[in-house]
């Protein structure tokens, strides 16, 4: 690797308190407040806090509008809020959400699963949304999901990827955000596919969005840092997983990817001391250990 090729800066967006609850036992409105806080004050600057999904579909996300309308906001934080039709983003932008973000995969029986309609119907659907959040002055992100697999179809076309990446970031949304919902990447096949995104979507305007179900998502990152994303998403103490996309564990645990970050130079902005502390926190209120190497080994000093 060579470090000249690398970012000085990298940009996590936490994705805990939504990738990583959708797929837990219900956490209290106040305890996904307490998290919300406690990442703001350890420095991240990018909080994905709320969906706006049907609750009957993911019922651990249906106090949102409660969490968007009363977490104590720090300057300079963005707060924001998954989308998947009109409904959802009246409801986002009644609750104050920052921005939006409207989700899509690169599988036709993901799509189907998760937000019950094909590639294409998504896209109309997204129409409508990108419409009235541009009126409103709402940044929009877009999710790509199933980029190095599927739980269903298995092998990705990198192309089709790339097609649906194309298709969101063209409609208006100023980040993609590639994700890899069961975590089958491994680093050579991860460069490619986002060597291939790139070459119809600016490589400055995607992100990364690893799940750790087989242990490799830093290393995807690693190989990935040097094509130019400056981007990740990642959960504190790998909190999560998704709920239509069976046995895929959470996303990469932040304070792993911010350990590695920092390593190697690169700034986040991040206090990973306070980072360990709210991952252990809500992993006790979850019952359960960190997802996290790094902040085990923080709290064990
Ligand atoms: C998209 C729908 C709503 C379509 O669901 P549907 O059943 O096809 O939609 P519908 O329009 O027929 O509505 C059915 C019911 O849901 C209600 N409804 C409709 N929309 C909303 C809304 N926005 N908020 C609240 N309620 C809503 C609507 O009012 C109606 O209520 P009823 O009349 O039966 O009482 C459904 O499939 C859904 O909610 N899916 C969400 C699935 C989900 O949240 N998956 C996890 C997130 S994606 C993910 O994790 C991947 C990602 C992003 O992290 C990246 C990666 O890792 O790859």
């Amino acid at each position: 690797m060579n470090a000249a090729s690398l970012p000085n800066k990298v940009c996590i967006f936490e994705v805990g308190a939504r990738d990583g609850l959708q797929n837990e036992k219900a956490v209290s409105t106040q305890d996904k407040l307490t998290l919300i806080e406690q990442l703001a004050d350890a420095g991240v600057k990018r909080i994905e806090a709320a969906s706006f999904v049907s609750p009957k579909w993911v019922p651990q996300m249906a106090d949102s509008g409660d969490v968007l309308k009363t977490v104590k906001r720090k300057q300079g934080v963005v707060y924001s809020a998954l989308t998947p039709n009109l409904k959802g983003l009246e409801l986002a932008l009644d609750a104050g959400a920052d921005e939006v973000a409207i989700f899509g995969a690169a599988s036709e029986s993901f799509s189907q699963r998760n937000i019950n309609c094909s590639i294409e119907e998504s896209i109309a659907r997204f129409e409508p949304v990108m419409a009235l959040a541009k009126q409103r002055n709402i940044p929009v992100r877009g999710y790509v999901s199933c980029v190095l697999g599927c739980p269903y179809e298995g092998d990705i076309d990198i192309n089709e990827v790339a097609r649906v990446s194309e298709i969101l970031y063209k409609m208006g949304c100023y980040e993609i955000s590639l994700g890899d919902t069961i975590g089958v990447g491994t680093p050579i096949k991860a460069r490619k596919m986002v060597e291939a995104v790139a070459k119809l979507v600016p490589v400055e305007k995607l992100a990364l969005h690893f799940h750790d179900t087989y242990g490799q998502a830093l290393a995807n990152i690693a190989a990935c840092l040097s094509t130019g994303v400056s981007v990740i998403d990642s959960s504190v103490a790998g909190l999560g997983g998704c709920p239509y996309a069976k046995g895929a564990s959470g996303n990469l645990a932040t304070e792993d990817v911010v350990y590695m970050l920092h390593g190697m130079g690169i700034e986040t902005g991040i206090d990973l001391t306070k980072l360990a502390k709210a991952g252990q926190q809500i992993s006790h209120t979850l019952g359960r250990t960190t997802g996290s190497k790094v902040a085990q080994a923080i709290c064990a000093e």
